[in-house]
């Protein structure tokens, strides 16, 4: 097959970044694209030393802007659309959420029309399916369950429409009269090294003696490596290039799990920072009902307030929901269609974030030591 070129949008974030690394040993690349908003400057520095490998063009833009999007698409085979905002506790206001997550994917749409991008990989959410309640027990959930969140809320909102807009947009007409061809993944929560969820976790605990928060004892999830989610996005891509593969993926939506056991949220960074002294906070949490209701009080609080002071209460209903439910997903059908499995055990990926996180310990320490000496 000619060489081809590859689009990740949001390709400088945690889940991009791997995208990029895996698709370096895909076969006839011959120029991957990357376009975030801003790039950190290690991401920066990583990126150029794999231009000794590949052409790797780093566009630094908005996901907003007409003209940047047709540029980056300009000439691309494939288009990996990871860019978004992630925001569960609503810290960064509805219109921005909703204008980068759902308006972006629609214009990015429209530029591969109009550059004649035939294959469409878009990262989207197990929030897009919920969870709606933490009182409802869903496991082993599977895409035939067609689950799908109530929420209001931006991020699972914007994620659920955007989603929409990439499935419908499969078949569409392309400028040079080829046919666009779309698929959305939807990983569970996301670990792994460099997970700005964990960092920002540990980091908190740090601050406080090792004691991690414990907001989620009562969820049960099943969460998923990153490495592992960066793979499902190149089994898609190359199951949407092969014409013998494509026609079962096109317009599809896949789960992405991987073989970490179901656990809450609370005893996976316990496991990855237990080894580095981190522990559990030991005092007796807020059962869910209450927390929920205490969210639903400060919603209000915030709400009336709003036409004088914009208050953003440090915790909402789709919030307590997301960290007190019991809700896994199978992922049979990217098996079956995409031919996924996935490339690290959780024995694998937990060494290698429990590495990560041992990093980060370190470099508390020796900041720490700076600062008093
Ligand atoms: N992290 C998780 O647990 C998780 C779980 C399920 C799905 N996802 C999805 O995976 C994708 C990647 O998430 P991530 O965890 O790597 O998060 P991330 O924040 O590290 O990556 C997102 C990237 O998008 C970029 N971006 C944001 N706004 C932009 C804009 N206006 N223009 C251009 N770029 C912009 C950011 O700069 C960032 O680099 C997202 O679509 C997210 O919804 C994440």
């Amino acid at each position: 097959m000619a060489g081809w070129s590859c689009l990740v949008t949001g390709g400088g974030g945690f889940l991009g970044q791997r995208i990029v690394h895996l698709l370096l040993e895909e076969k006839d690349l011959q120029e991957i694209r990357v376009l975030d908003k801003v790039f950190k400057p290690e991401v920066r520095e990583e990126f150029s030393k794999l231009q000794s490998k590949i052409k790797l063009t780093m566009l630094e833009g908005d996901i907003l802007d007409e003209q940047c999007l047709k540029g980056a698409c300009q000439g691309a085979s494939v288009v990996i659309h990871t860019a978004s905002i992630i925001d569960v506790v609503n810290a960064v206001g509805r219109e921005t959420v909703m204008k980068v997550n759902v308006k972006g994917t629609q214009l990015l749409l429209e530029a591969c029309v109009q550059a004649s991008v035939p294959v469409f990989i878009h990262t989207s959410s197990i929030e897009v399916a919920g969870p709606n309640s933490y009182r409802e027990v869903i496991q082993n959930a599977c895409e035939e369950d067609r689950l799908e969140t109530a929420w209001s809320a931006p991020y699972p909102l914007s994620k659920k429409l955007a989603e929409k807009a990439v499935l419908e947009a499969n078949g569409w007409a392309l400028q040079n009269g080829g046919t666009l061809h779309t698929c959305a993944l939807r990983p569970m929560y996301i670990y792994g090294e460099g997970s700005p969820f964990i960092f920002a976790h540990m980091n908190k605990a740090l601050e406080n003696n090792g004691v991690l928060t414990h907001n989620s004892k009562f969820s049960r999830v099943n969460p998923v490596y990153v490495g592992n989610v960066a793979w499902a996005h190149i089994l898609a891509l190359r199951a949407l290039r092969d014409p013998r593969k494509a026609l079962s993926v096109q317009g599809q939506f896949y789960y992405v799990a991987d073989d970490t056991p179901p656990q809450s949220y609370d005893d996976l960074n316990y496991t990855l920072g237990k080894e580095w002294g981190f522990c559990l906070d030991s005092r007796r949490s807020l059962p869910p009902s209450l927390r929920y209701w205490l969210a639903f009080l400060l919603e209000i609080v915030s709400f009336l307030l709003s036409p004088i002071y914009n208050y953003q209460p440090p915790f909402n209903r789709h919030f307590v929901t997301l960290c007190n439910s019991v809700f896994t997903v199978s992922y049979k059908k990217a098996q079956r269609d995409l031919g996924y499995e996935p490339l690290f055990t959780w024995e694998e990926a937990k060494q290698k974030t429990k590495a990560w996180v041992g990093s980060l310990v370190k470099q508390h320490k020796e900041a720490l030591k700076t600062k008093t000496h």
